[in-house]
């Protein structure tokens, strides 16, 4: 630490207002670069002059001071809320870099991190709110930054912490140790076993939530795929045409569903080819198929439905008769299944395939109790704490019990930041973006 970093927290573009960082021991040291000559209170917005070492004005702009440790870093931090003026930025930075060192991206949090300012979680929730993109998205961030997840894997900790103690008590004396306490310490530990799966078994709802739910929309050539997905996306994305074989590669948009992340992706019609470009968009869309969460399978012909489109069909399939100007949308069961039928060029259908996205969306992203999962890296270490509890056995030598407790109580340690080993810290905050 030491260093006083400084960087641009908002993006680097003309716009309204700029504000910059400066966090550190020396940060209050920018006053007097700037010729900033008016008294700076603690907590109170200053409005004041920056000038250059040539007594030119670089901008007007509103000064804060936050000291230490009542900063979001802990540390002493001064903000300059300037104008978004590209050339003023610029500037500025650059003088900065004259007297501090520039920021790598989350060294804001990083450092809030170290200071106890932030938890290892809600660090990551932070980063997750910036970059969000729908509602239960940003609920899901703000949820972990209120310190629930950090509190649950805090609670399991404590509690092997205590198990472990109560086991070591009885390193030097194995002898000692009465079938009761070996039975309640089985049974404490049954409990962790049975929360961390319950935990684990969770379908990656908090992770899919982060990622965003995968739609694909299949179908035979021509059936109307890339104009669903133009309507869908609400922009004119893909070439859409009377041609039969008109889309190769795969497309992806990124749309809010009723506050559900949404990355649809508009494929490649299938059919029987010889054309090996319209081949592999084939391939390409079978593949995106399968990989999707959903799939939406268009079909124009009621009597005719194409039969490779059929057997890509699941339960997590929505089935759409296109093209169906002068049709109600009502649901049409045919051979058990329901198709319903839309037309985009008359606007039919639209609002229910939407909800229909949306419910399957709700069911799939949607946990009711507790803090999830929202991430590979909170799976990992949960994960592999479960297999040491798993391998827990009252009739091992307690050394060895304990040495499981002890490798467990690392494992939830290292996702609270407990063990802060620095390239778990570098690989999480590295992600962050620039000047958070
Ligand atoms: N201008 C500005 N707006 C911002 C931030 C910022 O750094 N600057 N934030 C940056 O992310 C967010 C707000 N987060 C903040 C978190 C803590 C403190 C802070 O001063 N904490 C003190 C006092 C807390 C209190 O008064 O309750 C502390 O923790 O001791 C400030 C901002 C969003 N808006
Ligand atoms: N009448 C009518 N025509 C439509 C509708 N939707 C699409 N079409 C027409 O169907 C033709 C094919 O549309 P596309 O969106 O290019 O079909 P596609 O499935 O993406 O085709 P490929 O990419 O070639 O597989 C175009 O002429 C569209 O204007 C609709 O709701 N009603
Ligand atoms: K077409
Ligand atoms: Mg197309």
């Amino acid at each position: 630490m030491g260093d006083t970093i400084f960087a641009l927290s908002t993006a680097f573009s003309k716009s309204g207002i700029a504000v910059i960082r400066i966090s550190g021991p020396n940060s209050l040291k920018v006053l007097e670069h700037f010729s900033i000559r008016k008294e700076i209170k603690p907590r109170v917005a200053t409005f004041a002059k920056l000038y250059d070492k040539d007594h030119q004005l670089i901008d007007e702009g509103i000064i804060l001071h936050f000291p230490a440790p009542n900063s979001f870093t802990g540390e002493d931090i001064i903000e300059l809320q300037l104008h978004g003026s590209k050339v003023v930025i610029k500037t500025v930075l650059e003088e900065l870099s004259k007297i501090f060192v520039m920021a790598k991206p989350g060294e804001f949090s990083l450092r809030a991190f170290l200071n106890n300012k932030l938890s290892l979680t809600a660090a990551e929730g932070l980063a997750d709110l910036i970059d969000a993109e729908t509602k239960v998205q940003a609920k899901q961030a703000l949820r972990q930054m209120s310190g629930e997840l950090d509190a649950l894997y805090q609670e399991w900790r404590q509690k092997l912490v205590n198990l472990q103690s109560n086991v070591e008590a009885y390193i030097d004396f194995p002898e000692d140790i009465e079938d009761s306490v070996l039975r309640e310490l089985s049974k404490e530990i049954q409990n962790l076993i049975s929360s961390l799966k319950n935990h684990l078994n969770d379908e990656r709802k908090g992770e899919r939530l982060r990622e965003g739910l995968h739609v694909v929309i299949i179908g035979e050539p021509n059936v109307g795929k890339s104009t669903l997905f133009n309507c869908l996306a609400k922009r004119d994305i893909a070439i859409t045409s009377q041609y039969a074989g008109t889309t190769r590669d795969v497309l992806e948009a990124h749309v809010d569903i009723g506050g559900y992340p949404i990355i649809i992706s508009d494929t490649a019609g299938i059919r029987s080819s010889s054309d090996p470009i319209e081949c592999e968009g084939i391939a390409r869309a079978k593949k995106r198929a399968s990989a999707a969460d959903i799939r939406i399978a268009l079909f124009d012909k009621i009597n005719n439905l194409n039969c490779e489109t059929l057997s890509l069909v699941d339960e997590q399939t929505i089935c759409i008769i296109s093209k169906a100007d002068s049709q109600d949308s009502n649901f049409l069961p045919i051979n058990g299944m329901n198709f319903l039928p839309i037309s985009v060029h008359k606007n039919k259908g639209i609002n229910r395939l939407i909800e229909l996205i949306k419910d399957k969306a709700q069911a799939m992203l949607t946990c009711n109790d507790g803090p999830v999962i929202t991430r590979q890296r909170h799976r990992n270490c949960v994960q592999k704490a479960l297999e040491y509890l798993l391998i827990f056995d009252n009739k091992k030598p307690i050394e060895l019990i304990s040495e499981d407790l002890r490798l467990a109580t690392r494992e939830l340690g290292k996702i609270v930041g407990a063990i802060g080993a620095d390239e778990i810290l570098d690989s999480i905050f590295s992600k962050f973006c620039l000047g958070k």
